[in-house]
């Protein structure tokens, strides 16, 4: 499966790290860059730890590729600084950053060989020929480039160039690579295979990779933390089960688990839960604790992955189960909740015991798996 060559340690697994890491932690605060009257960035700050993955995850315009581009040195920032390791870059050129890079576009010399390709960066550096042979073949071994060393990059294929575009990042060992949506020419089974790869090697050595994407299952299965950008701000920078679990904001619960929202107003606080009564059903749900007055409106957000069918006298609303797609191993449904609550309820469910069309449902959760956000129109 890894064609690095690397063993496949634990991929997913946030926070793993090797005995020995090759990154750098890198500081950015009060990040700020505009144009004109618009605003790109606005005042971004985050703390990396060395050997970290971290992604930039927003929709298009929120400011990601201004944020990387300002950290590798090709972009002006009007305000703020950036750090590696403890050091102070954020006026210096980009070579200077020594900080690898990895485009989409894969950017090889088309007239030099693969191997040419990645010695480049170890010329520049005045490597010596024979440490320049050396290293260049462990880099081409590990990504299973081996074989190719000869072949120009118009005779190989798109994964095969973005390895060689990854090698080229790697070879001189930077302690921080920056990698704008590297994947994002590629097929969506290329690209599955090559975020496995680009996690492995990454934490076989260690690096401190940052990553951007606006790609919300390519962001979940890399990272060990996420800052999610919205409008040139960060909006939450955290793991990928707090972003889930924890989202601070509506923004957040919708942009990556696609969440469910009912309308509602605090009931009761009780030590360990928070009591809503829904707007239109009048049901009665149970969230986990959050600090809100009883009488203050609020958005109820749920995934869909977190709500259970059950039996209608023990839901917290009812419903017809209007839409059923199978889709290997859960079921997709649609409910269309009893007096509005929601317009469609989107939930999963195990495709061996999953909901059919026209059946009455009652639909739960676990209080722990309900969020709750502020409803800021008031009502
Ligand atoms: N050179 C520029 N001149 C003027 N406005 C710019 C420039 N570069 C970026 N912007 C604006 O800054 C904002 C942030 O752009 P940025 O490219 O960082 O977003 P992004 O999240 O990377 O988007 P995408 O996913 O589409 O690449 C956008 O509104 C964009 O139009």
């Amino acid at each position: 499966m890894a064609e690095f060559g690397v063993s496949t340690p634990s991929v997913g697994v946030a926070g793993a790290k090797p005995a020995t890491s090759t990154g750098k932690p890198l500081s950015v605060v009060a990040l700020r860059k505009t144009y004109g009257d618009a605003v790109a960035v606005d005042e971004a700050s985050m703390e990396i730890a060395a050997g970290e993955f971290v992604t930039f995850l927003g929709a298009s315009g929120s400011g990601k590729t201004t944020t990387l581009m300002m950290i590798a040195g090709f972009c002006e920032p009007d305000s703020g600084t950036i750090t590696v390791g403890g050091r102070d870059v954020t006026r210096l050129a980009p070579q200077k950053r020594n900080l690898g890079f990895v485009f989409q576009q894969y950017l090889l010399f088309p007239h030099m060989t693969v191997g040419e390709n990645v010695a480049f960066p170890l010329q520049l550096r005045g490597v010596p020929k024979d440490e320049i042979r050396r290293r260049v073949g462990e880099t081409l071994e590990m990504a299973g480039l081996s074989g190719l060393a000869g072949r120009r990059p118009r005779e190989l294929s798109g994964g095969q160039q973005q390895r060689v575009a990854l090698c080229r990042a790697l070879v001189y060992r930077p302690p921080v690579i920056l990698m704008d949506e590297p994947l994002g020419a590629l097929d969506k089974k290329l690209r599955d295979q090559l975020q496995v790869e680009i996690k492995a090697i990454q934490q076989e050595l260690g690096l401190t990779v940052i990553y951007v994407t606006h790609d919300q299952e390519e962001a979940l299965v890399l990272s060990d933390r996420i800052a999610v950008m919205r409008n040139g701000r960060i909006e939450q920078f955290d793991t990928p089960r707090e972003l889930f679990e924890r989202p601070k904001t509506a923004f957040v619960a919708d942009f990556l688990g696609a969440a469910n929202f009912l309308p509602g107003r605090v009931e009761q606080q009780t030590d360990a839960h928070t009591l809503v009564r829904l707007d239109r059903s009048g049901g009665l749900l149970k969230a986990r604790r959050h600090d809100l007055a009883a009488g203050v409106p609020v958005k109820v957000a749920v995934q869909p992955g977190r709500l259970r069918v059950c039996a209608p006298d023990d839901g917290f609303c009812t419903g017809t189960v209007e839409t059923a797609t199978y889709v290997g191993s859960v079921v997709r449904a649609g409910v269309r909740v009893d007096r509005g609550d929601a317009p469609l309820l989107r939930m999963e469910a195990p495709a061996k015991s999953g909901p059919v069309i026209g059946e009455r449902v009652g639909i739960c959760a676990d209080a722990d798996d309900v969020n709750l956000f502020p409803d800021e129109q008031g009502r």
